[in-house]
């Protein structure tokens, strides 16, 4: 059956586990498209262009910003990062749901734009901030400097976690991916974003007669 395209929207302080469990994600269901942010940020290792970011100058983010083709944008951790407009508005026009790894700042953007009504807002916490900032240094690329800057914001952005529709505490990680998975499962049933439901309902009384 026809219905809208979601726009999931996954945030959180910086390794809590939005990345890993996105990935479980789109690896659970290859249908969801991944919105490839820009980043001023220079890539990590491992880390492909075009596939996880759009690795680009500030130049270059400014004239993309300055042609409307950014959905949202904001500053983090001194970079810049947008969603670039047309691959979400292609995912929706074809009903597919597309996943959004971004900031608070983007949470709110993309929840007030005019696609505002298909977002389900997921905030993802760290069991503590003693194990957050564990996952930090376990994941092993970034410096001492970096981590230390991405802890003392992870307070702000934990500030937000009542702009969301959902909240998870991302401690076993098989068990935070399967309530996305149920978030996720549920959402898709929403009578509002099945829009071919009014033609099978009607189908099916139309038996009656
Ligand atoms: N507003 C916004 N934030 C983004 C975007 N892409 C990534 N972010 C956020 O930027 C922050 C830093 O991301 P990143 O450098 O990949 O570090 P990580 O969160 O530790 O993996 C995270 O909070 C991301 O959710 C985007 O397109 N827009
Ligand atoms: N539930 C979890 N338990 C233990 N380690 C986790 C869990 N979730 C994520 N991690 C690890 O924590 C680190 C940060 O996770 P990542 O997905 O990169 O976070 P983010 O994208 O939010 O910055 C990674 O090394 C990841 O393997």
């Amino acid at each position: 059956m026809r219905r809208s395209g979601l726009l999931i929207i996954l945030s959180s302080p910086s390794g809590a586990g939005k990345t890993t469990l996105s990935r479980r994600l789109m690896a659970w269901d290859p249908s969801l498209a991944f919105s490839v942010s820009a980043t001023t940020r220079p890539p990590r290792p491992g880390e492909v262009d075009g596939q996880h970011y759009h690795f680009c100058t500030r130049e270059e983010f400014a004239a993309m910003v300055d042609g409307g083709q950014m959905l949202e944008h904001a500053e983090v951790f001194g970079n810049l990062y947008g969603t670039p407009r047309g691959p979400v508005e292609t995912a929706m026009s074809a009903g597919r749901d597309t996943l959004f790894d971004v900031d608070w700042q983007g949470g709110q953007q993309i929840r007030n734009s005019a696609l505002g009504q298909h977002v389900v807002s997921i905030f993802v916490l760290p069991p503590s901030l003693a194990e957050l900032e564990r996952r930090l240094r376990n994941r092993g690329q970034d410096s001492d400097a970096v981590i230390a800057g991405r802890m003392q914001k992870s307070l702000s952005e934990i500030s937000h976690w009542a702009e969301y529709d959902f909240v998870l505490i991302n401690d076993d990680l098989d068990r935070t991916e399967a309530q996305l998975r149920a978030i996720l499962t549920a959402e898709r049933l929403r009578r509002s974003r099945r829009i071919g439901m009014g033609d099978t309902v009607r189908k099916l009384m139309e038996e009656r007669q």
